[in-house]
């Protein structure tokens, strides 16, 4: 279970910056999963729960990079061609052949193992062959064309470390050591709640003053994109028994609780009472934009997280906080994404001690470099802007002016969805 203390997310001021907020979570989280083995084909995407060493070297033996002839070095004529007689014939999967005899070539495959002694793969377009001979053109360096045993991995070294989210290479790469299972974290289960009496399911028929609820779907998408079991338990309406009594429910068999709406100050923003009620709720006020009135808590000792109705807050918080937070309780490392550096393609003024995450679209401009264009409208509301920009660009904190031309940090979504 979650080792949260009584003061897991307590706070000192009234607005938290947001790398405090995430040392926190890296201080306070800890696992909370047990391992499974699953086979490498159901693996991707999982948190790794062990180191993968590799038992012997990849690969296993010296081999051929080209099809072409196998030679010694030392045979070769350095400024003419060279014929040499030859000696046999290798294929991958053949078994290690003999050494080769110094003063012959030997036909290879790429892949086939080396024979010893060999040194040198030439490549079949740089050869002719005549009557059991090969003629060699000139001007090959030592070495080319050989593969070393261990080059792509040495024997015992690590290849995949705990903590890791399995992408596809590294299914490849535990395959190439031999694993045919891997230990990873069992998903994560979440229970996910909308709360509002304005939300309506999708598809039905809106009566005035409602909307449909769209955060639910947006976030069962990103929690299955970070391999998390969902459990969707639909739309709460701004009653505290109702929602007090639903979370409740919900810790006894899930790992996490996730709320949107109802989180900020309003006579209906009845997630704080409902929390308050079954244990502690750490009013989470962050110093960012979009997503400041974001909560975390805990119920016993189950995490919960009230994430802004805003649709657009929903997926800055989800992706800056959720995500770290969702890995870290897997058993994951929480890195910070990759953030790129590109040229902001407008100005902008910020009130400082804030940061500020702006949807934009990447364009590239006839130089070559990447400019990012904001998306024109900054409400936390429209949704339209997370479809059609291609990421978030980063301000920071100390920032107040941003002009156009000047270098930002930019997220894609891509680095950040999964
Ligand atoms: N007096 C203040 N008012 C507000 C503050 C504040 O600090 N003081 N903060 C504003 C900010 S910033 C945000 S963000 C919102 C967050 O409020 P809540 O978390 O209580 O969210 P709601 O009021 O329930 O909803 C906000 C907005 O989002 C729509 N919404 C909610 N759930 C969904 C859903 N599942 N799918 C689609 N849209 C949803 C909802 O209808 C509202 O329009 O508070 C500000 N106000
Ligand atoms: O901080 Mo709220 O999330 O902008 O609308």
């Amino acid at each position: 279970m979650a080792q949260l203390s009584d003061d897991c997310f307590a706070h000192g001021g009234p607005l938290m910056p947001c790398e405090d907020a995430l040392a926190l979570l890296r201080e306070r989280l800890v696992r909370v999963t047990e391992d499974e083995s699953l086979p490498l084909a159901q693996a991707l995407g999982r948190v790794l729960t062990e180191d993968v060493i590799a038992s012997a070297d990849v690969p296993p033996h010296a081999n051929s990079a080209v099809d072409g002839y196998a030679v010694y070095f030392d045979d070769l004529n350095r400024n003419s061609e060279t014929r040499l007689p030859l000696s046999g014939r290798l294929a991958a999967g053949q078994a290690l052949p003999e050494a080769q005899q110094p003063g012959t070539a030997v036909r290879i495959f790429t892949g086939a193992p080396l024979p010893q002694g060999a040194d040198t793969v030439m490549m079949q377009e740089d050869c002719r062959e005549e009557a059991g001979t090969v003629v060699i053109a000139p001007g090959i360096k030592r070495g080319s064309n050989c593969r070393s045993a261990g080059e792509d991995v040495a024997k015992g070294s690590r290849v995949l470390a705990a903590g890791r989210r399995l992408r596809a290479p590294d299914l490849g790469q535990a395959a190439a050591v031999g694993r045919r299972s891997l230990q990873v974290s069992r998903p994560l289960r979440v229970a996910l709640f909308s709360t509002g009496d304005e939300l309506r399911e999708p598809g039905e028929i809106l009566v005035p003053g409602a909307i449909h609820d769209s955060n639910r779907y947006t976030l069962i998408g990103l929690l299955q994109g970070l391999g998390c079991a969902v459990s969707d338990l639909g739309i709460l309406p701004d009653r505290r028994d109702h929602i007090t009594g639903a979370l409740k429910e919900a810790t006894q068999s899930h790992d996490l609780l996730i709320t949107s709406g109802g989180v900020s100050t309003g006579d209906e923003d009845h997630v704080k009472q409902a929390v308050e009620a079954l244990g502690q709720l750490h009013a989470w006020r962050l110093a960012i934009k979009p997503g400041r009135p974001i909560a975390l808590g805990q119920l016993g000792r189950v995490p919960f997280i009230g994430l802004p109705g805003n649709p657009a807050a929903v997926v800055v918080t989800f992706t800056m906080l959720v995500r770290p937070l969702l890995l870290l309780l897997m058993g994951g490392e929480a890195e910070a994404p990759l953030r790129f550096p590109v040229a902001a393609g407008f100005d902008y003024k910020k009130k400082p001690d804030r940061r500020e995450w702006v949807r934009a679209s990447l364009r590239r401009e006839a130089d070559g470099r990447l400019t990012a264009t904001k998306f024109p409208r900054d409400g936390a509301g429209i949704l339209s802007s997370l479809v059609e920009s291609d990421g978030l660009i980063e301000l920071p904190e100390s920032l107040t002016r941003l002009e156009a031309g000047a270098m930002v940090d930019f997220l894609p979504f891509s680095e950040l969805f999964g």
